[in-house]
């Protein structure tokens, strides 16, 4: 199936000379129809830039970028506004009129697109209910909470039923708990309207729990890509594995080791834990080696089980040898030494 949206060795710098900013380098990467597809790099690494692209809110500066079949970097004004009416944007910010109701915040798009007024309220109350705000119709932006004020973005983003919905760090602005639910309505979005939503986040969370693939970026560059269960179970790129540090936290950092060092003398080994599984208990019998759990954490990434588990194991050095060898034909293991011999 062709993708909905390719990036054929794009490229974008702002300025000339000197002072150019390559804000995106080379970019190649396809967004299948219906994927929720995740950007993420740290500020600066030209996630926004990328995105802007895509609705060519910027033109291109060499590459080729094809939304729905169609080369937006050879279109004109009047063919760029018919490919910007298939694609909705959700800001961080949320860019809400704040001299306007919600209901005439979400009518806002409708108005602009022609819709004749009765159609128009039809729809506002629809798209209200879906992102459970119908009671707040008549209120204004200053009196809606962050997340209601996101709701309202995500209605007025969906208003013209586009197939393409861009979040440019949709919930940075929100707490924990709203951001679980903005996350939730996102998730709905594109599962019962199909929608495919790209989402641009500097928070490795938002990835785990809402994309089925990702993109790392970095100076403009894409370094990383592909299903976010692979790109977190086996991360290749330094950048990239520190955002899974930081989401994962499921192994000692080097001083939460030096302090189990000095706690559990015995060997410290960290087995990771994939979604086949890997019967560690049954392992450690098996080989008569005795294991604490002593650190560790399984989560879910893509609806999958995903984690590690660190163990202080006491035995023969043989018996310990033989039983990692046997674990390492089944998952991936470190061994992270004893307080005498760090590995
Ligand atoms: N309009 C512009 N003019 C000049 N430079 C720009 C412009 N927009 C972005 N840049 C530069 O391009 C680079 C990438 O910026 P971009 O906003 O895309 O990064 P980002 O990953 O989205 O970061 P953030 O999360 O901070 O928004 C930065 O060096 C930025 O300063």
């Amino acid at each position: 199936m062709a993708p909905l949206i390719s990036f054929q060795d794009v490229g974008k710098v702002f300025g000339s000379g000197a002072t150019a900013v390559r804000a995106v380098d080379g970019v190649t990467l396809d967004i299948q129809a219906g994927e929720i597809f995740g950007v993420i790099g740290y500020s600066g690494a030209g996630k926004s830039t990328l995105v802007r692209l895509v609705n060519a809110l910027e033109p291109v500066t060499s590459g080729r970028l094809l939304v729905d079949g169609q080369d937006v970097t050879a279109l004109g004004e009047s063919q760029l506004r018919r490919v910007r009416a298939g694609i909705g944007m959700v800001f961080q910010q949320f860019n809400l009129l704040n001299s306007r109701t919600v209901a005439g915040n979400v009518a806002y798009p409708l108005k602009v697109a022609g819709w004749p007024k009765a159609k128009r309220a039809a729809r506002v109350a629809e798209l209200l209910d879906y992102v459970g705000i119908a009671d707040k119709a008549k209120a204004y932006p200053r009196q809606l909470s962050g997340g209601q004020k996101q709701r309202v973005g995500i209605a007025r983003a969906l208003a013209t039923e586009p197939r393409i919905l861009l979040a440019d760090e949709a919930t940075s602005a929100l707490d924990p708990d709203t951001t679980q639910d903005v996350l939730a309505l996102l998730r709905r979005v594109n599962r019962e309207l199909g929608v495919t939503v790209v989402v641009i986040t500097h928070e490795m969370d938002v990835i785990r729990s809402l994309a089925h693939r990702v993109a790392v970026m970095e100076d403009g560059k894409v370094i990383e890509h592909g299903p976010v269960y692979d790109v977190f179970a086996a991360p290749r790129e330094r950048a990239t594995r520190r955002f899974v540090a930081t989401t994962l936290k499921d192994r000692p950092t080097p001083e939460a080791l030096e302090r189990l060092r000095h706690r559990h003398p015995g060997r410290i080994v960290t087995v990771t834990i994939r979604e086949a599984g890997v019967d560690v208990t049954a392992a450690l019998r098996a080989h008569g080696v005795d294991g604490t759990i002593v650190f560790g954490g399984i989560t879910e990434i893509d609806e999958r089980p995903f984690g590690s588990l660190t163990l202080e194991l006491t035995g023969s050095d043989a018996a310990i040898d033989a039983l990692l060898a046997d674990l390492r034909s089944r998952t991936d293991v470190e061994d992270l030494g004893t307080a005498g011999v760090p590995a």
